[in-house]
């Protein structure tokens, strides 16, 4: 039988969007359908990338030490997590891609998005893809929800660590950035409302595999998140 092809799923919105929530349940729904799953996460995703990782959270740094450290581990993880899985037919799901560099750096910081889209070119840019095409998600699901209702709900959920540590001035331009981002690429994006049930949620996700042909209705129905 010919594997299927890889898929490859990015998760996006500002701390306390609800994110976490959902992508485990979404691997399990892959699953049920027996897709083989690799769930990931940015900052992160490799041994290397992880120590990063750990940097860019506690750390004080500038904007473009982040910028060059994001995109550092987001290099390690395409080499040896993200393509090596897309070539065996897998599907991949990673809380947080380049979208999060261009909202938080971007338009958070107010680093120079020129700067950022060479980086982006130079580390998603690989082997495996035509030459000029750079390594994108398939499709980015964004969770949009009011940075007043995702301080709320981190405020009773965890200790922050150095970005959801910021003001709501931040959070609202990162907003702005993810929504510039979506404006740039219709295809790509899904918008969640996710000012809405934890169920309702999961009903507009799985909608959107539906739609793509990428989850049967059957399968989407029974699993959710937990
Ligand atoms: N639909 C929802 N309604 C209310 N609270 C939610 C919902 N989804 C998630 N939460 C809660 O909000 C907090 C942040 O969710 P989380 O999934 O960690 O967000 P993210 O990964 O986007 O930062 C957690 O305490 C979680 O239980
Ligand atoms: C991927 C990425 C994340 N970030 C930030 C956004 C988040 O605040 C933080 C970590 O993301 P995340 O894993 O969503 O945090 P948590 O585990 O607390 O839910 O890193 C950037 O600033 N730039 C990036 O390129």
């Amino acid at each position: 039988m010919q594997a299927p092809r890889g898929l490859f799923i990015s998760f996006e919105g500002i701390d306390g969007a609800g994110k976490s929530s959902h992508i485990a349940a979404l691997a399990d729904a892959f699953r049920a359908q027996g897709r083989t799953v690799t769930q990931t996460r940015e900052p992160g995703g490799t041994p290397v990338a992880e120590r990063l990782r750990e940097l860019v959270l506690h750390e004080d740094m500038d904007a473009l030490t982040e910028a060059l450290l994001v995109f550092a581990g987001r290099r390690d993880h395409l080499r040896r997590v993200i393509e090596p899985a897309l070539a065996r037919g897998e599907v991949v799901l990673c809380d947080r891609f380049t979208d999060a560099t261009f909202a938080y750096q971007g338009a958070g910081r107010g680093f120079d998005t020129g700067v950022l889209a060479a980086l982006e070119q130079w580390v998603q840019s690989s082997d495996g893809l035509p030459t000029g095409q750079l390594r994108q998600p398939d499709m980015t699901l964004w969770f949009e929800l009011a940075p007043e209702v995702a301080a709320q709900r981190l405020a009773a959920a965890r200790a922050p660590d150095r970005f959801e540590a910021e003001p709501a001035a931040f959070f609202a331009r990162v907003h702005a950035g993810y929504a510039q981002r979506a404006a740039a690429a219709p295809a790509r994006f899904v918008r969640i409302a996710a000012d809405a049930t934890r169920h309702a949620v999961w009903q507009q996700i799985t909608a959107a595999m539906v739609r793509r042909g990428w989850l049967a209705i059957m399968v989407a129905a029974q699993v959710g998140p937990r």
